[in-house]
């Protein structure tokens, strides 16, 4: 598929809803990316260099920022792109703490309509806590993962390019072909393309379900 005839705009994104909790959440239909990651790492700013708009999710020099599951509409009817709250934000309250572990943890594991996580990691601080875990769960439920190593503009290319390959053989041996890795930065709009077909991949899905 070219970029002419690709039917999924990301530049048409539109804030849809914020959800406290799963309840909350729009329907559990069609198809829907989400972008999880530790506070801070770049989530929202990923989203906004996707979608061509610096408004749409607000970022934020202060971690904890993203402090519910957001969820944005694309040109196509049942696809979403939804930025989840950051984890690991030592100065939240451990009571909002574990109320977003809850709900995150929900989300995980019972959204039917999410199709593929892309988790973002800052690439000067790569696998964490909380990034280990996740790949664990994209393991053990089968939720395609899409690493995005963002702020690559912190690093010359050497660097990054060997922080990339490393990350690579190792994911790949937890997880086999179903990891995929990039290096990106919102700053310099690098990399955009690459995720964008990614989540083409996973969201097209969406477009025949709703076809049938
Ligand atoms: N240099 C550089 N800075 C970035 C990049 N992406 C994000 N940032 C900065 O990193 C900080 C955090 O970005 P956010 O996008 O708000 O991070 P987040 O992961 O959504 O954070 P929470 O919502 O708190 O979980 C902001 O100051 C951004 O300007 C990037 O590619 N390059
Ligand atoms: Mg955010």
């Amino acid at each position: 598929m070219t970029a002419n005839d690709n039917p999924i705009h990301y530049n048409a994104a539109r804030f849809l809803i914020s959800a406290d909790k799963l309840s909350q959440c729009p329907e559990d239909s069609g198809a829907e990316v989400a972008f999880a990651g530790r506070s801070n790492a770049g989530k929202s700013s990923a989203i906004n260099a996707l979608t061509n708009n610096g408004k749409l999710a607000r970022t934020s020099k202060t971690p904890g920022r993203t402090q519910l599951i957001n969820f944005f509409d694309l040109n196509i009817e049942g696809l979403r792109l939804v930025d989840l709250p950051g984890y690991g934000y030592a100065k939240v309250p451990i009571a909002m703490k574990e109320h977003w572990q809850k709900h995150l943890d929900q989300y995980l594991q019972q959204r039917f309509s999410l199709k593929g996580v892309v988790l973002v990691m800052d690439i000067r601080h790569p696998m964490k806590e909380f990034d280990l875990m996740m790949v664990e769960w994209c393991k053990a439920t089968q939720v395609p993962l899409h690493i995005l190593l963002t702020k690559a503009d912190k690093l010359k290319r050497g660097p990054a390019q060997s922080t990339l390959l490393t990350l690579r053989k190792e994911l790949t041996q937890i997880l086999g072909d179903k990891v995929t890795l990039q290096t990106f930065s919102a700053l310099k709009r690098s990399g955009i393309d690459t995720l964008s077909q990614r989540l083409d991949s996973w969201l097209s899905q969406g477009i025949s379900q709703i076809e049938e």
